[in-house]
């Protein structure tokens, strides 16, 4: 897939909670291998559109197009989950019993049941990846350990990933920064870099430093509705986006 095409079309989309536009006619595109961020004010949408995409929540119109091709708005969360796209949740998804390793091992194989991917012996290339996407995300020399031991960046770190595992075309990522130190948050900003290089990455933040560090494209939300798009150097220069959230203290 080329770099400049489209992974996610989004058209016309809205959605409605008893008749509040939580997303109001929104229309736009995320880019193959990009690094798209989604900003804007509390209630603006963000999470919603994430439900959106991942099929937790239907659209009252419109559609998402996922490389041009399927519907997710008509799929299962099951099915989204199956064409690639994976999204990482707040709520922790490691299992603190079990060595770093063993939940990436798990995570791996996590198509299968719990029960069968505890007695299946990982092919070759699989232990590879595991083992490369450990030293992607700095884990590689504590992999005998537990995630107790893990600092709160680590943890977030190891959830990527696991999903990583799962080599989605598409990450979804809310607020992965939240609760992070600077130096941490430089290091996930490198990391989605180096994990935007095979995939497209979509991130909902409230942290505009980072959005800065590592955005490529950025979507101000604003009452469900597009307010602005481009690069962040472009859009924090909008006066209608410091007035509705960077003047307001949006950072
Ligand atoms: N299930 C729901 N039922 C009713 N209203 C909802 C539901 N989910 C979200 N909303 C409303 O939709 C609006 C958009 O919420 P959303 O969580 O998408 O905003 P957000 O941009 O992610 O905000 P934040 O930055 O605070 O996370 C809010 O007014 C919210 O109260």
């Amino acid at each position: 897939m080329d770099h400049m095409e489209a992974v996610l079309n989004i058209k016309d989309l809205t959605v409605s909670f008893d008749g509040f536009k939580a997303v109001n006619n929104l229309n736009t595109s995320v880019k193959n291998q990009d690094i798209h961020f989604f900003i804007g004010p509390n209630g603006a949408g963000k999470t919603t559109l994430l439900d959106v995409i991942c099929g937790r929540v239907k659209p009252f119109v419109g559609n998402i197009l996922f490389e041009d091709q399927k519907d997710l708005t008509k799929l299962s969360e099951h099915e989204i989950v199956e064409l690639g796209i994976g999204r990482k949740f707040q709520a922790p998804s490691v299992f603190t019993g079990i060595t770093i390793l063993e939940n990436m091992e798990l995570a791996v194989v996590k198509k299968r049941s719990l029960f069968a991917s505890l007695f299946s012996k990982l092919t070759k290339e699989q232990t590879e990846y595991i083992l490369h996407i450990l030293q992607t995300i700095g884990l590689y020399e504590k992999r005998y350990e537990t995630p107790i031991s893990l600092s709160h960046g680590e943890k977030q770190w190891l959830e990527i990933g696991m999903l990583l595992a799962q080599q989605p075309k598409l990450m979804l990522l809310d607020e992965p920064v939240a609760g992070m130190g600077r130096k941490e948050t430089e290091k996930t900003g490198a990391l989605l870099k180096e994990i935007a290089k095979e995939r497209s990455v979509v991130v909902v933040e409230h942290d505009m430093e980072f959005v800065r560090e590592c955005a490529s494209t950025v979507t101000v939300l604003h009452e469900g509705a597009l307010l602005d798009q481009g690069k962040m150097e472009e859009v924090q220069n909008n006066p209608k986006v410091i007035e509705v959230y960077l003047g307001r203290g949006g950072e």
